[in-house]
């Protein structure tokens, strides 16, 4: 604590430093909560495993041999510096990017490359950074489209409007209605998704994912661009997420005072290297995270500063 005191008061002391000394109170008063869900939360089945994956572009390395562990019901936050990697490993997770090597364990299989087609049918959905809705459709058509993978009718079918095609139809629309409603956006349901503001299109991004009723939702920077009213709300709705449909959460955000809030566990990358990984309360006081957010000079082998 100390040494982030001084580093937060010293000149060259960052925005993130900032951040972390103020999430850093916020977590000693709430601390008392945590031990029961961290207790239950040891015990857990993991879930999702990242084993040694490494990716490169080019001579830049994103990621550099990279284990991490999911546990069934946890939110478990992935933060870093701009850079560090954490969009690369979410899309590895997804199944945008093939890893140079290492594997991806979701529940029972194990892949190199998680085929991105199936990744509904895995139990995995996701959210963008910038936004993958259909702006030309309504809020509820975006929704709804969630829960193609589910549909087993042809083509055909569909247009014929067969018995069975409008079963599928109907159950995804009485899905889609429900989670409209849980998130709050019924009102908003036959408004084009482009017109709305853009912290309501955050959530009905959140919406889509699930839609598709996912048993792991992978949110990237889901706070991103937000007003601080927004931010308490898409908060509120995530934890809501959690508690009502025991959703495993994997979190890549930047406002550190909404990761160590919402975060069980928080691992953090810089320089695509995987430096600290624990609970909020220990990931704030480890020294190699508060000199990583605070922009500490890294050392070459010879102990020079580059
Ligand atoms: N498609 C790409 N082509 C080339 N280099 C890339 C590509 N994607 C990422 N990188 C590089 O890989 C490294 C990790 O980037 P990544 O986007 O995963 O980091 P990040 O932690 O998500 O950063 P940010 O917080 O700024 O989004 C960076 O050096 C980045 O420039």
């Amino acid at each position: 604590m100390s040494v982030l005191r001084f580093a937060f008061g010293s000149p060259g002391a960052g925005f993130y430093g900032a951040e972390l000394l103020q999430a850093q109170n916020t977590a000693e008063a709430g601390r008392s909560d945590a031990s029961h869900s961290e207790a239950s939360l040891a015990k857990a089945a993991t879930v999702l495993s990242i084993e040694g994956v490494s990716l490169s572009f080019g001579g830049v390395t994103a990621l550099s041999n990279i284990d991490l562990d999911v546990r069934q019901g946890e939110t478990r936050a992935i933060i870093g510096p701009n850079g560090a990697g954490k969009s690369s490993l979410i899309n590895i997770i997804s199944g945008v990017y093939r890893p140079d090597s290492g594997r991806i364990r979701i529940g029972a299989a194990s892949f190199a490359h998680v085929p991105t087609q199936k990744l509904a049918r895995l139990g995995v959905a996701r959210t963008f950074q910038n936004l993958g809705l259909f702006k030309g459709l309504t809020v509820l058509e975006n929704v709804m489209t969630a829960r193609e993978h589910a549909n087993t009718s042809t083509f055909i079918g569909q247009l014929l409007a067969t018995p069975s095609a409008r079963r599928q139809e109907q159950a995804a629309r009485e899905r889609a209605e429900r989670v409209l409603s849980f998130l709050h956006l019924t009102e908003v349901r036959d408004r084009l998704t482009g017109t709305l503001p853009y912290g309501l299109q955050k959530r009905v991004e959140l919406a889509r994912a699930l839609a598709a009723t996912p048993r792991i939702l992978l949110l990237d920077e889901p706070m991103a661009g937000m007003t601080a009213t927004e931010k308490n709300e898409m908060a509120d709705f995530v934890r809501a997420v959690r508690a009502e449909f025991g959703t495993t959460i994997i979190l890549i955000e930047h406002d550190i005072g909404v990761v160590m809030d919402l975060s069980d566990r928080v691992a953090v990358l810089d320089y695509g290297r995987k430096i600290a990984d624990g609970t909020p309360s220990q990931i704030l006081e480890d020294q190699a995270v508060i000199d990583a957010y605070l922009g500490v000079a890294h050392e070459n082998e010879d102990g020079e500063g580059i």
